[in-house]
């Protein structure tokens, strides 16, 4: 049945990557538990896998952070199976001179938008929880991904945006530091405004129907932590929106507000409205999570995030996700953590990195377990 589609990362192969030299690894089809002492290696095949999904680190900036040092490129090659039987490859590879370049079944891929909406994953890592702690920024970057994940479109409209948001804060800061003319800067805001109002439109449009979504499997991953509580997110945005307003709506009040806030933009010389400036705002019974809620709850919090995007993918996209689990045995508590894999362990695909060997005892029987020891970049069968 379409339904139980589950794609499935069979084996990787990982030249010159961090401290890898070369490293080939064949994965259990459910829990792959990679064990070893701190700075050995182990984040980063997870992080090699995220180049396989996301066609990036989830940790790094630059492709030359993960590039060992001292080599000309780095490779990671993977083999993916789907339930239906068939089989995609995806190869990223990166050197000084070409760049990075993906293939998916040895073919070239121009926009790394087709990877992330094919191959789904998940990650949860120690930065994951700047969702909960850090900036408005750290939030959207969360579920920018899952928009991503969801429809490829969105990353190009994103782009787009982002390129007229340039153009418009280039022009503001000329008026405002008087290398143009006011009219001449006026005059050219005019010409990149309405492209500007109709990619704002888009994006909002896009985030307020995706957490209107989203937001019932959230709020039942996270009653299945047996919290007594009421979970919300709000997306917040500087227009008045709700998901039921159509497109024409959103854009007519996006207008209306740039044209209120024109002269103080000129002033101040910068874009001041626009999805680049929204945020998500976390609830517990009402009160926000940021200021009020305990580490507890927003480790609780955290993981039905985690969750909820699993499955709300695996939903939407009909093929269930690779979950990637950094460090979460230490980062979570370990009750919480086994109560994670207890709700998706059976389900997906899942690889986790620990310090400790026995981390998973107590679950071997309902699983399929796998399980490495990594030193020194490299891996063995435990
Ligand atoms: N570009 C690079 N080239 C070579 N080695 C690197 C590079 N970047 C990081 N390293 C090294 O590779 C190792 C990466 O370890 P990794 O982050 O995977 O650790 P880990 O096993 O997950 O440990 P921890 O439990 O501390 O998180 C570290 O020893 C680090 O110093």
């Amino acid at each position: 049945m379409r339904d139980e589609n589950k794609m499935v990362l069979r084996s990787i192969e990982i030249k010159n990557f961090r401290n890898h030299i070369h490293t080939q690894i064949e994965f259990s089809d459910n829990l792959n538990l990679f064990v070893g002492g701190n700075a050995q290696g182990k984040t980063s095949i997870l992080e090699a896998i995220s180049y396989l999904c996301l066609t990036k680190s989830f940790n790094a900036n630059s492709d030359f952070y993960v590039l060992n040092f001292g080599s000309k490129f780095f490779e990671v090659f993977g083999k993916f199976r789907f339930d239906d039987g068939h089989e995609v490859s995806v190869r990223v590879s990166f050197d000084d001179e070409q760049g990075k370049k993906v293939f998916l079944n040895r073919e070239n891929v121009e926009k790394f938008s087709t990877i992330i909406n094919k191959l789904p994953v998940v990650i949860l890592t120690p930065r994951t929880k700047e969702v909960m702690y850090g900036s408005p920024e750290d939030r959207r970057k969360f579920f920018d991904l899952a928009i991503a994940q969801l429809n490829s479109v969105y990353v190009d409209e994103f782009l787009d945006y982002k390129k007229i948001l340039r153009q418009r804060n280039r022009i503001l800061n000329a008026i405002a530091n008087e290398e143009i003319k006011l009219e001449q800067g006026i005059d050219l805001l005019d010409v990149w405004d309405e492209e500007f109002i109709n990619y704002s439109a888009k994006l909002i449009f896009r985030k307020i129907r995706f957490i209107s979504d989203f937001i019932g499997f959230f709020k039942s991953t996270y009653s299945n932590f047996g919290e007594n509580e009421s979970a919300e997110i709000e997306y917040s945005t500087q227009i008045e929106v709700s998901a039921q307003d159509d497109f024409e709506t959103v854009r007519e009040r996006f207008r209306a507000m740039l044209n209120k806030m024109r002269s103080e933009e000129i002033k101040r010389g910068v874009t001041l409205i626009g999805p680049h400036r929204d945020d998500y705002i976390f609830k517990i019974n009402g009160w926000e999570v940021r200021k009020f809620a305990s580490q507890g709850q927003m480790k609780t919090f955290l993981v039905a995030l985690t969750m909820a995007k699993f499955f709300y993918l695996k939903e939407k996209k009909l093929e269930t996700p690779i979950l990637l689990l950094d460090d979460v045995f230490a980062e979570l508590d370990v009750e919480r953590a086994k109560k994670m894999l207890s709700f998706i362990g059976n389900v997906g695909q899942v690889f986790i990195t620990a310090t400790d060997l026995d981390v998973l005892s107590g679950m071997e029987g309902g699983f399929k377990i796998k399980k490495f020891i990594v030193n020194s970049g490299r891996v063995f069968d435990a």
